[in-house]
Parts: structure tokens; C-alpha cells; sequence
């Protein structure tokens, strides 16, 4: 890694190659992998196992992992990496700066699904890092089934309802995808693959615009052809 050695990005058109350096899971990662998959740019998808963490974490410049290595440079933080592989594909209209206006209007969804994942991090991190949140041990399940069932019962309803609204029949912000969808989508299939303790596979089954936009956006073909070829995730 760079770190702080890395040399600035100067350029978007002409950039490239791309490797994505991430965790071999979909967290802050995906939504990065799919806005490549969309714009139509190849890339390195390099997993980092989680053993190897301890000895690279301390070379990044920012302890923290996805990076995005575009030629010898590097690139941070992966909502300006879903930018810059707009801009790197303007014609695939994901950040279409053409429309300054669409581009407030995804930036206001994209600040949308933050809060909902803001409301999510508490309710999945209490599973995970006790040390970080303050205590010694394992927490009990029935908190986690609190929090989590106050999450289903309370949050959803409110942000599907948002994004029920937003989406209708089309995508978050219009009739293609922008990078509102890489974020949207792959939070919601998240919640749909029954990998979260107390968050039940049928949670958005009383969502039907919402049910509708997954399979939207798994039928978009190098959507489809992303899960086919990855389907182990
Ligand atoms: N805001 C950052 C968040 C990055 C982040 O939280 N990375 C986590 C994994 S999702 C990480 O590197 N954790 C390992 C560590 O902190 O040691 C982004 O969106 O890129």
C-alpha cells in the first residue's frame, strides 16, 4: 500500500487499471465492485484475508480497507470511489455531472441510505468487536434480538417507505441506475439473505416496490452476470 507516500489522483478518463483492495465479504466493498460492474470497467477485485489485516492495516493511510488502487496511486473512502468510477464511465449516466441537478438529487439519497445504515451498524456491530463497544464478552442474544427486532419493527417500515416512494417502478433516482442503487441495493439484498440473526429472509416481503427493485436490479444483466460468477457470496 501507498499510505502516505501515495501519489494524488490527477486524472478520471484516463485512468486505470483498477484494483479494488477489500475484505472478502460485501460490506463497504460491494457497492464499489457493482458501480465497476455497471460502468462496464473491468477490475481487480483482490480480497484480503482477514490473517494477512493486521501486517497491511498499519501501511494504509487510514488503517481502513476498501482502497482503491487506480495505476500506482490510491484512492480513499468508498462513496468517493463510487464518484470516480462514475466519472471514469460518464456515458453510463451512474453520477451524470451533465445534470448537476440528478446529481443533488442522488447525493440526497445517498445521504438517505446512510441514515438507514447509521440506524443498522449498532444493531450488527453489538454482534461483533465486544472490546470496541465496551464490554469484556459476548453480548447476550436477547440483546441482540431486541435491538434487532426494534430495527425490523420500527426503522424498516419508516426508510422502505422512503424508498418505496423514490423507486415506484424505476430505480432510486430515475429510470437507470445511478450509484444511489450500488448503495441501496446491496443493503437490502443483504437483508433479504437471512445471514443476520433476528433479521428474518421474509423482512421485506411486506414491501412489495422494494421486493420488485431487487429483482430489478438482479435482471440487469452485468448484475446477474456479477452473482453468477460470484454466487459462494
Ligand atoms: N467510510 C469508510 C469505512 C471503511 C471501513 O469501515 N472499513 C472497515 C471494514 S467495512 C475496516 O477496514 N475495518 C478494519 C479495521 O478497522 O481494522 C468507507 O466507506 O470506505
Amino acid at each position: 500500500m501507498g499510505g502516505q507516500n501515495a501519489k494524488p489522483i490527477t486524472s478520471v478518463s484516463s485512468a486505470g487499471p483498477f484494483r479494488l483492495v477489500y475484505f472478502d465479504v460485501e460490506a463497504a466493498g460491494e457497492k464499489v465492485r457493482l458501480a465497476f460492474c455497471l460502468a462496464g470497467i473491468p477490475f481487480e477485485d483482490k480480497r484480503v484475508k482477514f490473517e494477512e489485516w493486521e501486517t497491511l492495516k498499519p501501511k494504509t493511510k487510514y488503517g481502513q480497507l476498501p482502497i482503491l488502487q487506480v495505476g500506482d496511486e490510491e484512492l480513499y473512502q468508498s462513496t468517493a470511489m463510487l464518484k470516480y468510477v462514475a466519472l471514469a464511465a460518464p456515458e453510463s449516466g451512474l453520477y451524470p455531472l451533465s445534470d448537476p441537478v440528478k446529481c443533488v438529487r442522488i447525493d440526497e439519497m445517498m445521504g438517505l441510505i446512510a441514515d438507514f445504515q447509521n440506524l443498522w451498524a449498532p444493531c450488527f456491530y453489538v454482534a461483533m468487536y465486544p472490546e470496541r463497544l465496551g464490554h469484556a464478552g459476548a453480548v447476550d442474544k436477547a440483546v441482540i434480538e431486541k435491538m434487532r427486532t426494534a430495527f425490523v419493527e420500527n426503522e424498516m417500515p419508516k426508510f422502505m417507505d422512503f424508498f418505496s416512494k423514490a423507486i415506484g417502478s424505476s430505480f432510486v433516482c430515475g429510470d437507470t441506475p445511478t450509484i444511489a442503487d450500488c448503495v441501496l441495493f446491496p443493503q437490502l439484498r443483504y437483508f433479504t439473505r437471512g445471514v443476520a440473526d433476528f433479521v428474518p429472509p421474509t423482512c421485506l416481503e411486506p414491501y412489495p416496490l422494494i421486493t420488485a427493485y431487487i429483482d430489478r436490479v438482479l435482471s440487469l444483466e452485468p448484475i446477474k452476470k456479477w452473482y453468477d460468477d460470484n454466487a459462494k457470496m
